[in-house]
């Protein structure tokens, strides 16, 4: 059977990247993407985005909706500092099998939990199974429908704190305008759009981030 099209980016991967090395296999999937598939990996334009919201969180938990083939997952993981952690949640098993792969490869696999399942069904059980107390950092890039709920759901099991970060992927293309409804009319968050541009493409794109009760944490130092 033909493979699949994620498989061949694990191939390439697997080829290509220096092992241990997360840079390396990021500019590996990059390069792959832009020259001979397109694939919905954050990318790099907006992946700098992420970077730098990461950085700003620093976050001790951070959580990925939507792993995909872990592109992002990397992208995190490597900024992160030690005895500090990443999950995230995929529902397709064949990309949360790849991404393992792909994780594995670049050296993350003890900073990254991938858990396989629909993130309604995982977010309530993050607390008591995960042993999560709350989360520092969201990454919003799973179903866009999933976005809105599944924010209301985070605020529901009481795993956004003052001062916990969400960023959203794919706010124009395919767009999340049922997310952007909730969240800037929501003033419990502060909000910040980031324009940029649809992975490996031209089409106009924007990352959203949204800092829960900012000045109440704000105030806390
Ligand atoms: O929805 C798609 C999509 C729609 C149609 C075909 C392929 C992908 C998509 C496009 C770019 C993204 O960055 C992304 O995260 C997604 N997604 O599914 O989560
Ligand atoms: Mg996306």
């Amino acid at each position: 059977m033909d493979q699949s099209k994620e498989q061949r980016i694990l191939n390439s991967v697997s080829y290509n990247a220096v092992k241990g090395d997360p840079e390396s296999v990021i500019n590996c999937i990059d390069k792959y993407c832009s020259q001979y598939e397109w694939a919905m990996n954050v990318g790099d334009e907006k992946g700098t985005i992420l970077d730098k919201v990461v950085e700003e969180a620093d976050p001790s938990v951070a959580l990925e909706l939507g792993t995909y083939c872990g592109y992002s997952a990397i992208r995190i993981a490597r900024l992160l500092k030690p005895n500090t952690r990443l999950l995230t949640i995929e529902f397709n098993p064949e990309f949360a099998s790849i991404a393992k792969e792909i994780i594995e490869i670049a050296g993350l696999s003890e900073k990254v939990t991938i858990l396989e399942g629909h993130s309604e069904d995982i977010i309530p059980q993050l607390k008591k199974k995960y042993e999560v107390e709350t989360l520092d950092f969201v990454f919003l890039d799973h179903w866009k429908e999933r976005y809105a709920p599944d924010t209301i759901l985070l605020e529901e099991c009481g795993l956004l704190r003052k001062g916990s970060i969400l960023l959203a992927d794919n706010i124009i293309y395919p767009g999340a305008p049922e997310f952007i409804k909730y969240i800037r009319s929501n003033k419990r968050f502060e909000c910040t759009s980031y324009p940029s541009h649809l992975e490996y493409m031209k089409v106009e794109d924007a990352m959203e981030k949204a800092v829960k009760d900012p000045g109440a944490a704000a105030m806390l130092f």
